[in-house]
């Protein structure tokens, strides 16, 4: 099957290029479609609704069976921020570095016990035949005191993972696709797409 994936961000198109691959899917991604791909505006409460909001304004466009990924980081001792605003976390074009200095200003002082969190990615796929599938996964962990490793992207530098003693960065792709909020989400959407006789292998 050929699915749009339907995500501007390049750390995602790798990772799922990486995970789909063994699947059988055959991913296009916005760059192998013509003219400029429509901005889609982020404005859901959830990253459910965010999620659906990007695979349905990239299926209407292209008239193609789309999947978006709407994900983030919630810490708990910031009551679930960044959340929904991970990405426009330290402002509306904010780079990874700028949200990872707003995020260790905003927890200075607290100690890494009570420094909780987890990355929550939703898939959300719509095709136009059924209804749209919307798949979570989450991974656990805590917010380092510093950044650490170059894999990955996003807040990987400070997302530590204390069964790894690693932070998320500090993983290689193949270890980091096997446990992350992407992959547990990716799992649940395959699961979906087969009770839909959807067929995929591996
Ligand atoms: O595995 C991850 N490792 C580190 N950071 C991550 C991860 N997954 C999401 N994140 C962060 C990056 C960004 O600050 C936000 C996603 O925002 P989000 O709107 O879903 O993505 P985006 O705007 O970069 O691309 P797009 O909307 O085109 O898919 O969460
Ligand atoms: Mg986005």
């Amino acid at each position: 099957m050929k699915v749009l994936l339907a995500t501007k961000n390049r750390g995602k198109q790798k990772e799922y290029a990486m995970m789909l691959k063994p699947l059988g899917i055959q991913v296009l991604t916005l760059e192998d479609m013509p003219g400029e791909a429509p901005d889609v505006v982020e404005d859901g409460a959830t990253f459910e609704e965010n999620a659906l909001k990007k695979a349905e304004a990239y299926h209407r466009h292209y008239k193609l069976p789309a999947m978006a990924d709407d994900s983030g980081l919630t810490v708990d001792a910031l009551e679930g921020r960044p959340g929904v605003f991970s990405a426009r976390y330290a402002g509306e074009h904010a780079s990874d570095e700028d949200n990872i200095a707003k995020l260790l200003a905003e927890l200075e002082g607290i100690p890494l016990q009570q420094r909780t969190a987890r990355f929550i990615c939703v898939i959300a796929y719509v095709d136009g035949q059924g209804d749209p599938i919307i798949a979570k996964g989450s991974c656990e962990g805590q917010i380092a005191l510093q950044p650490s490793g170059s894999f990955g992207f996003g807040y990987d530098p400070v997302f530590y993972l204390p069964s790894f003693q690693k932070t998320m960065a500090q993983l290689p792709p193949e270890e980091k696709n096997r446990i992350s909020h992407r992959f547990n989400a990716l799992k649940n959407f395959v699961r979906n797409l087969s009770d839909r006789g959807i067929g995929i292998r591996g």
